[in-house]
């Protein structure tokens, strides 16, 4: 099967001649959830800013599959506008997106039913809580559809079951084919919903493959996830 994104970054950095990253292959395939995990500091953020095109030093290969070309990326800190209220914010990234008035205005309301928003569709998100403006964040890629989902952090500020409903919603983005790259520091999770991991320690990729994978690393073959990230990092 071909990725749907193909990622070779030789280095990249803030400034010209301090790389803070080096030689991060990585893949996003169809249908799969690749966790990026790494201690603070270790360079996924970069990686994933890399990604977007958003490093000013970079010597790197990013490549989507031909005709695929449609991500989502959701930040770690939401960002939004102080006068726009939520649905109005749906609305704004629908139009950019160009998401047809009535598809919009049926998974609009969908994704507000699911995140259990519908009650605060028309409030400013200034207004909302952590978890609440992470919510809106999530609606706001999931509308889209994209091939690909890039994540940054999505369970920091989530109670129990919104990351139920945003676990289940991804689960069926994943059936449709669509790939998700996920950096996140909350490991039980990511060792329950992972595909397969890349995992980063100063700048470098550590390991890299399924969870057989990185506990043959690790030379753990039977331990969780956080025992071979600390063996490992
Ligand atoms: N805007 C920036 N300008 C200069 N250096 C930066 C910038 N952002 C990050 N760095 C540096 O790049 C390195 C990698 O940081 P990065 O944010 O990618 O780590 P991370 O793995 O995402 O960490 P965390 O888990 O804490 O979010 C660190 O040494 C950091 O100090």
């Amino acid at each position: 099967m071909e990725p749907l994104l193909r990622v070779e970054i030789e280095e990249a950095g803030y400034e010209a001649g301090k790389p803070k990253i080096k030689q991060v292959s990585l893949e996003v395939m169809p249908g799969k959830l690749t966790g990026l995990i790494g201690p603070n500091g270790a360079g996924k953020s970069t990686t994933l800013k890399a990604i977007l095109g958003l490093i000013p030093e970079i010597k790197a290969d990013v490549r989507f599959a031909d005709g695929h070309g449609k991500y989502a990326y959701v930040p770690e800190h939401p960002v939004f506008y102080d006068t726009l209220t939520l649905w109005e914010h749906m609305s704004l990234a629908a139009a950019v997106y160009g998401i047809d008035d009535a598809e919009f205005q049926r998974s609009g309301g969908e994704l507000l039913e699911k995140f259990r928003m519908t009650g605060v569709r028309n409030h400013l998100p200034g207004g909302f809580s952590k978890g609440m403006r992470q919510k809106m964040m999530l609606m706001i890629g999931f509308l889209l559809k994209p091939e690909v989902y890039i994540v940054d952090e999505p369970f920091i500020g989530l109670d129990p079951r919104a990351t139920k409903d945003f676990l289940g919603l991804l689960e069926e983005e994943r059936s449709r084919g669509a790939g998700v790259l996920m950096c996140t520091h909350v490991l039980d999770t990511a060792e329950r919903i992972c595909d397969d991991f890349i995992l980063m320690a100063d700048g470098r990729v550590a390991a890299k493959g399924t969870l057989h994978d990185i506990r043959l690393a690790a030379g753990l073959p039977e331990a969780p996830l956080f025992d071979c990230f600390d063996v490992l990092t």
